[in-house]
């Protein structure tokens, strides 16, 4: 067991999901940002990323909404506490910062990490991991005591998709490799979806990605989905570094810090620029666990909900969350009108 999962882990710790390109070009901004914040020897200097908050005006317009607008309690702060920016540079990129409640956070990282990666197809499928860690990952990690096992058994999942299945390999939606789309998450992104006006957005496919420490995302963009709907980028524990490019590699590339619970909107001219994630940080900060409050959440699913309460439960999600980030991007996949 030792040796398959060794051997299965001897793959490049970045994400890659298409083919090598063969050559970087010296005139490739987005490799050479990519490459300064992915630097393990000399540590980047942070000061240019984008923290998208007040401290950044310059860089960045508040999008103001109605107030007073009724969205559903499925976990998500009052509406009037919402901020959200769109940056200058990058027509179309939006930034809801942290909309989540703490417990509201719990709610979709267990659903993200405990959930989801059972009964969806997974990076585990073609590998030879034994039966119980593909089928339940997050049991077979939980329940595992060997320390050295349980660490390669969680750097193991790397990512799951939700809705329509993604071949990798021939880059094309696989029409009869379709699971259910989540109907909490595709709720959840209505709300995030209509706030912004983007009415008709459908929830159909997804990935979740798994990051730990060290994990990288090379430069790439997303445009296999054939219509020009929005894409929804929700990030949950360790903050990372997300390089936003252009149409081309040659394009410069801008750097935005990702914090637990913000929401990243790829639109218009944006939604198919190169961007890439060179940088998972360890930070003190744990959003998820600020305070418990059940307010806002009367549309969460109650056992799920006590499940997050449960703190002898929670703490497991906490250690995993420790040296790792969660991210799930969900796109529409088909043009409604067409
Ligand atoms: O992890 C992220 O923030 C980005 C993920 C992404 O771009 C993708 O899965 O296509
Ligand atoms: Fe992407």
């Amino acid at each position: 067991m030792k040796q398959i999962l060794k051997k299965t882990l001897q793959q490049p710790i970045s994400i890659y999901r298409g083919s090598k390109s063969k050559q970087i070009k010296k005139s490739n901004k987005m490799m050479k940002k990519f490459k300064y914040y992915k630097s393990k020897g000399i540590l980047p200097n942070l000061d240019n990323v984008i923290d998208c908050s007040g401290n950044n005006k310059h860089v960045l317009n508040e999008i103001f909404i109605d107030p007073d607008q009724k969205i559903p309690n499925l976990g998500l702060k009052n509406i009037n506490e919402w901020k959200i920016y769109s940056l200058i540079e990058c027509p179309g990129l939006i930034v809801i910062k942290n909309p989540f409640t703490s417990l509201g956070q719990r709610y979709y990282i267990k659903k993200l990490v405990k959930d989801y990666t059972k009964n969806h197809p997974n990076n585990l499928l073609e590998s030879k991991f034994k039966q119980n860690i593909i089928k339940d990952f997050w049991a077979s990690w939980i329940e595992e005591v060997d320390q050295q096992q349980k660490r390669l058994i969680k750097k193991s999942m790397r990512w799951t998709t939700l809705g329509y299945h993604y071949d990798w390999t021939n880059k094309v939606y696989n029409e009869q490799n379709k699971n259910e789309f989540p109907e909490e998450l595709s709720k959840l992104i209505s709300v995030f979806a209509e706030v912004l006006n983007f009415n008709d957005f459908m929830s159909e496919a997804a990935i979740i990605n798994f990051y730990h420490i060290g994990n990288t995302l090379s430069a790439h963009s997303d445009h296999s989905e054939i219509c020009n709907a929005p894409l929804f980028s929700i990030s949950f524990g360790q903050p990372a570094v997300f390089l936003m490019g252009g149409t081309s590699k040659d394009d410069d590339a801008i750097p935005i810090l990702l914090n637990s619970g913000d929401v990243l909107v790829m639109s218009g001219n944006s939604r198919f620029n190169y961007h890439s994630v060179p940088r998972i940080f360890e930070s003190e900060s744990k959003p998820w666990n600020d305070d418990q409050n059940i307010n806002n959440c009367s549309r969460l699913n109650s056992d799920d909900l006590n499940e997050c309460l449960c703190q002898e439960n929670w703490s497991q999600f906490d250690s995993y969350l420790s040296d790792s980030r969660i991210n799930v991007n969900v796109r529409q996949y088909k043009n409604k009108t067409g």
